[in-house]
């Protein structure tokens, strides 16, 4: 399976500029003809202008529809990173995938809203997690700030996951937490994470890149730089059973045990 993602440099609150840059870049991707593109986190206005409420898309509308005529135009699966969108006068940092039928066959809204950067005040937080497949592979995703949180990475891999998806707008500053936490997350859950930060800067933030493709052993498999770039690699699913055999974790656990209280 061909992987495609796209580390982008994205216009704070520039809303219609960002639209036309996801599509080129979807656009020139395609031509590597990868089964799965899969964006950064909230790629309509950037991590986050002061006006997002006027600027989140009511309903989704506009992002579902444009990442299933995409999908369907190049034939591609999107994981559509995330988009702010607005619903029932609530915010939510919302993810959408395509298949490339031009299906949407999942919608998650990010649990772990980033307190520090007050993402808390301004969003309402999703209540479910994120499962689908796609050409009949399980996989899985959060957003961001929710790769701190071991346990529900976990709860994402006991859905049968090979694949965990990571869109993020995470910042340069902590880009050592990004690059060991994302390894740790695939040598813990024995998958592959697909690991897509946004890059460049807004007035009060530089955002870090290093998206990264790891293995189920940890192996990076491709990791960007600071700059704009589209990583694009063949996974082999086959090494999540392999590894799962040479160590198994998933037999060997005693969640029975895993509550102290
Ligand atoms: N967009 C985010 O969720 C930022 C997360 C972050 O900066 C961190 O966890 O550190």
């Amino acid at each position: 399976m061909k992987i495609a993602a796209a580390q982008m440099s994205l216009r704070l609150g520039d809303v219609e500029h960002n639209y036309k840059q996801v599509e080129d870049w979807i656009r020139n991707a395609a031509q590597e003809r990868p089964d799965i593109i899969v964006l950064p986190e909230m790629w309509n206005t950037s991590f986050y202008p002061d006006n997002i409420r006027e600027l989140a898309d009511e309903d989704g509308r506009r992002t579902q529809a444009f990442l299933s005529e995409s999908a369907a135009r190049f034939g591609v699966h999107i994981v559509g990173g995330s988009a702010a969108v607005r619903r029932e006068g609530k915010l939510y940092n919302t993810m959408y995938v395509a298949d490339r039928s031009g299906r949407i066959v999942s919608s998650y809204d990010k649990v772990h809203l980033f307190a520090p950067g007050h993402e808390d005040e301004k969003f309402t937080p999703g209540t479910k997690g994120c499962a689908f497949s796609l050409d009949s592979i399980p996989m899985a995703a959060v957003i961001c700030y929710d790769v701190r949180f071991p346990e529900w990475v976990r709860m994402a891999t006991l859905t049968g996951a090979q694949i965990i998806f990571v869109p993020a707008a995470w910042p340069a500053s902590r880009v050592d937490h990004w690059c060991i936490l994302n390894q740790a997350r695939a040598i813990e859950n024995q998958l592959f994470i697909v690991a897509v930060n946004s890059c460049g800067s807004t007035d009060s933030m530089q955002f870090g890149g290093h998206s990264m493709i790891i293995d189920p052993w940890g192996n990076v498999l491709a990791q960007g730089g600071d700059g704009e770039e589209m990583l694009c690699t063949d996974i082999d699913l086959d090494s999540v059973t392999d590894i799962r055999s040479r160590i198994n974790i998933f037999h060997d656990r005693q969640p029975g045990l895993y509550d102290l209280t």
